[in-house]
């Protein structure tokens, strides 16, 4: 197929921003009624140049303040160069530009993923509305392809939205996403722009950077419309992600309870339902494993029964069954809950006189909170011989979480409330009877109630 390619229009192209920005300032007031404050994530690449200086263009008109930040990965010699070159770019236009100097953990993943991570993480510290990036059309072709090549499903096909919520009250915005390269890159020249290069674009042994600079220019020499294809086919797969995750949704409404997912209250719909509801509700717990992990947890979930047992672990989050229901808790349930249950409580600071800071227990990940604990009171794990008198009865502590429907795996971090040395109260599960109506109409419902229902107010 022979190429005829119209050639970019630049002018066009502040237009077309503009546009996109007031389709969506209207609704995007800044917090407290204060201009809306956009960050232009500035590498000082050609694509991020032409974003600050479009934007700066066209935002006269619209009641926002705009400013950059530039992360400095500490991964290339010319990192340095770049936050000097961003430096100037910024102070010529009289844009406020915060530098963050990222560090680059672990890599599992690949440096690039973790790189990525730590870019985010200090978007997320910007004192910004919105973060705006520079993703392009070619951009998006190249993750479309990734992500087919790689077998991913509808959610990579997907690709980048054009926005989404990095964290509340934090947007992030790619408005040149349905713009080719060619097109920043004859703006860059009309307005004679100056930006770096990163040599490590060019590095083929990044899969990414070979679709960029052979398989994609190949492709599109015979199909002049990829880019553009790709881009509708990423469209397609957003909505049809959508109507999945709604679809979702809805098929879990009966099954999931207080966190546990009941497979057999799927069993009505197909299987490809099933598997929906399934992929959705792991992920939304935390749970992201790559395919082969998902069918091998797919085979155990579809025998799942009372007496299963099932742990799948993957990148700090772990499946678990019991009694034929599966929740998501975090990986190391024995290394987290025991470390805050050795809390010293002499060293925590007193609102109260006499009453001291302990943890209001949950097992669900990020469910760890301060509360406030009796003078004499304190917290440990269970310990041999561990028995509660309930309703007049001796029971052993597994007895108890038994009744209560305690998984076996949570029972050694379960938090058991103490007094003088004598145990009183099993986290979520049963107190002693020596907690009498007296005391609890005295000094316990501070604490019971605080510590098994949550209420984290200390007593004044
Ligand atoms: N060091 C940086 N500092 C600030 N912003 C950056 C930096 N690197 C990239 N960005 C922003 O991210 C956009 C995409 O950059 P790039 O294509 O290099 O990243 P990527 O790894 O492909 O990102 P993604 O994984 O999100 O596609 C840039 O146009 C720019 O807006």
């Amino acid at each position: 197929m022979a190429s005829s390619r119209k050639k970019p229009s630049p002018d066009a192209l502040a237009g077309r921003l503009a546009d996109w920005l007031r389709r969506r300032l209207p609704d995007s007031a800044g917090a407290h009624g204060q201009p809306l404050r956009l960050c232009v994530a500035l590498s000082g690449g050609l694509d991020s140049i032409v974003l600050l200086d479009l934007l700066q263009c066209v935002v006269t008109d619209f009641p926002v303040h705009l400013c950059a930040v530039h992360v400095h990965h500490g991964l290339q010699a010319q990192a340095d160069e770049w936050v000097a070159f961003v430096r100037e770019v910024c102070a010529a236009r009289s844009i406020a530009l915060q530098i963050e100097y990222a560090r680059i953990g672990e890599a599992p993943s690949g440096i690039e993923a973790a790189a990525r991570a730590a870019r985010y993480e200090a978007f997320c510290r910007q004192p910004a509305d919105v973060i705006l990036l520079a993703h392009h059309r070619n951009d998006q072709a190249e993750t479309v392809l990734h992500h087919a090549l790689r077998g991913n499903g509808l959610a990579g096909l997907a690709a980048m939205p054009a926005e989404r919520a990095l964290q509340p009250g934090l947007q992030l915005w790619r408005p040149l996403l349905d713009e080719s390269r060619s097109t920043l890159l004859a703006w860059a020249q009309q307005r004679r722009l100056a930006w770096v290069e990163d040599p490590s674009n060019t590095d083929q042994r990044y899969t990414r950077n070979l679709l960029r600079q052979r398989i994609l220019p190949e492709l599109e020499h015979h199909f002049p419309a990829t880019g553009r294809a790709l881009a509708r086919l990423a469209q397609h797969a957003a909505e049809a992600n959508g109507l999945l995750a709604e679809l979702a949704r809805d098929d879990l409404r009966l099954a999931v309870t207080e966190g546990w997912l009941a497979p057999q209250a799927l069993m009505h719909v197909s299987s490809a339902r099933q598997r929906n509801a399934l992929r959705y509700w792991l992920r939304e717990e935390g749970w992201q494993a790559d395919a082969a992990v998902f069918e091998s947890l797919w085979v155990s979930v579809q025998s799942l029964d009372y007496e299963s047992d099932l742990a799948v672990s993957v990148a700090g989050y772990c499946v678990r069954a019991y009694r034929g229901r599966l929740c998501v808790t975090p990986a190391e349930l024995r290394s987290g809950a025991p470390a805050l249950l050795d809390m010293p409580q002499a060293d925590v600071c007193q609102f109260a006189p006499g009453w001291s800071l302990g943890v209001r227990w949950d097992w669900r990940p990020g469910g760890i909170a301060p509360c406030w604990l009796a003078p004499g009171t304190s917290l440990r794990v269970r310990r041999p011989g561990d028995q509660l008198r309930v309703r007049g009865m001796r029971r052993e502590f597994k007895q108890l979480c038994q009744q209560a429907g305690i998984p076996s795996w949570l029972r050694d971090c379960l938090p058991v409330l103490e007094c003088d040395g004598q145990l009183l109260a099993i986290a979520g599960v049963a107190v002693d009877d020596a907690v009498s109506a007296r005391e609890l109409a005295g000094w316990w419902p501070e604490i019971v109630p605080v510590w098994l229902s949550g209420k984290e107010k200390p007593p004044v």
